[in-house]
């Protein structure tokens, strides 16, 4: 398979097989501190296995050469991982569903998305994904994720034949 993945815009609904997205534009909120602060409550859920431990960090990314091969995924199976922009810049998203849960990717099944600097990620458990593409070199994300024993990232490197590639428009 040949393909050159379509970019597409982010969006709750179309992103829903594959986490959350992290934004306000749009969505419901309450007043709190005495109505001085919009609370937009539960936007995501930390996803953890028992004994996983929820931690917070921060990723400085250098931008990758375009066109890009998208020879590999990932999947944390222990839980779920967020990306939050810090700087305001968008970045983008190569994605593949969670799938029957075996060391195994379609590649008809990848999608790319287009984050725009005003939204987040939420990747829950086992979603297969690529690790983070920043679109400006140093650009830096904050990162919730889940710290604890065990292996929490499965990697996934695609067959030769398989040729997906990511361009930017
Ligand atoms: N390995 C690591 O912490 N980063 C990846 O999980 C990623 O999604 O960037
Ligand atoms: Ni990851």
């Amino acid at each position: 398979m040949i393909k050159t993945l379509k970019i597409e815009p982010l969006t709750r609904e179309a992103f829903a097989p594959f986490g959350d997205v992290i934004e306000s534009e749009g969505r419901d909120y309450f007043m709190i501190n005495n109505g001085s602060t919009r609370r937009y409550h539960k936007l995501g859920e930390v996803q953890l296995d028992e004994q996983g431990q929820g931690i917070i960090s921060i990723f400085r990314a250098k931008t990758l050469e375009y066109p890009l091969a998208i020879k590999m995924l990932e999947r944390h199976p222990f839980g779920s991982q967020s990306f939050i922009p810090l700087f305001g810049h968008d970045f983008l998203l190569v994605v593949a569903p969670v799938g029957d849960g075996s060391m195994n990717i379609d590649p008809s099944t990848v999608r790319a998305f287009r984050a725009s600097g005003r939204q987040g990620v939420n990747y829950h458990r086992g979603v297969w994904h690529h690790p983070i593409l920043a679109l400006r070199d140093d650009d830096e994300f904050l990162v919730v994720d889940r710290s604890g024993p065990g292996n929490n990232c499965d990697e996934f490197f695609f067959d030769e034949s398989v040729q997906l590639s990511l361009e930017l428009g």
